[in-house]
């Protein structure tokens, strides 16, 4: 009963331990609370919590709209469904390097294991996208700083993100995660590489753990994990896909419906009732809930 068992802390040790492995961690973005659960049952190592998706859930376009608040809530929600650590997406830090230092600590407040920050210009755009800019080395430098000095708990990961190579090539995405790790960043995020040979480059550049983004129809290759283990990356994410994959869902359904006026054709490819009440654990709080009643019948009888 109740998502989680596992302290913050517990879950960060977990992270990190998970990054020093030398198995590639699979962190599937999870869109709700409820959808954390089947990714911690199914045996993966974390979640990720996407902006895109916090955005995107609100109708809005990922282009730097949502707040600390509403980021932190939802960071909240999920890490305490679940046992997984999870790495949140926490954009541009959400303002200045004071701003970040702020962020830093609300995330950590969340429960989160991990977040990271990235060196777009404000307002961010999805990094896989034309048009996006990105800030100079120094500010890019004093986000990390302010992110590092700010956690209060050494086991939160802060993680650089860069888009650098989407704008200035590789060579200057290597020398800006340098720069970043230099900062004191633990882990890196480069952003839209295009190949595995980018990230094998990544890898020689830093010495830190690697990210890789595995999100569709963006600027990489769908590449296994297997693939990005083989190149030395640690962990990966796929952060919008299980959105994708139930929007997909949703849209067929309401087009069926629209169309005959039941969803009955539908039934087969829903989760069942059971299915779900297994996922929230309704009998472990039913148990929970006759064990108090019958406790206050047993106190009423001798009273
Ligand atoms: C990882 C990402 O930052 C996210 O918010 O999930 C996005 C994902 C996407 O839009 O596909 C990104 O900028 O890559
Ligand atoms: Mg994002």
């Amino acid at each position: 009963m109740l998502s989680s068992t596992r302290t913050p802390s517990e879950k960060r040790r977990a992270f990190r331990a998970g990054l020093a492995s030398g198995t590639t961690q699979r962190f599937p973005g999870a869109f709700t609370p409820l959808s954390t659960r089947l990714v911690q049952e199914k045996g993966f190592e974390g979640v990720y919590l996407s902006g895109a998706v916090m955005a995107n859930e609100l109708g809005l376009p990922d282009v730097g709209l949502t707040t600390l608040t509403e980021v932190a809530l939802r960071a909240t929600q999920v890490a305490s469904a679940t046992d997984l650590p999870v790495l949140v997406d926490a954009d541009t830090g959400f303002g200045e390097p004071m701003n970040v230092a702020r962020t830093v600590q609300a995330l950590e407040d969340a429960g989160v294991a991990g977040l990271h920050v990235e060196d777009q210009v404000n307002p961010k755009r999805c990094g896989h996208l034309d048009g996006k800019e990105v800030v100079d080395e120094a500010t890019a430098v004093r986000r990390v700083r302010a992110a590092v000095g700010a956690r209060r708990d050494p086991d939160l990961v802060v993680m650089a993100r860069t888009d650098v190579r989407g704008v200035s090539g590789l060579a200057a995405a290597t020398d800006r995660a340098r720069a970043l790790v230099d900062a004191g960043a633990d882990a890196v995020f480069p952003e839209a590489m295009a190949s595995l040979e980018e990230f094998a480059a990544m890898r020689a550049a830093v010495d830190v753990p690697l990210l890789a983004n595995m999100t569709e129809f963006g600027r990489s290759d769908l590449f296994t994990v297997q693939q990005l283990q083989d190149v030395g990356v640690d962990m990966v994410i796929f952060p919008v896909s299980m959105l994708r994959v139930a929007m997909g869902a949703v849209e067929r359904a309401l087009d069926e419906l629209a169309a005959t006026g039941t969803l009955a054709g539908q039934v087969p490819t829903m989760q069942t009732r059971a299915r779900l009440y297994e996922l929230v654990d309704y009998a472990g709080y039913a148990a929970f809930d006759e064990g108090v009643v019958s406790f206050d019948l047993r106190d009423n009888r001798t009273s």
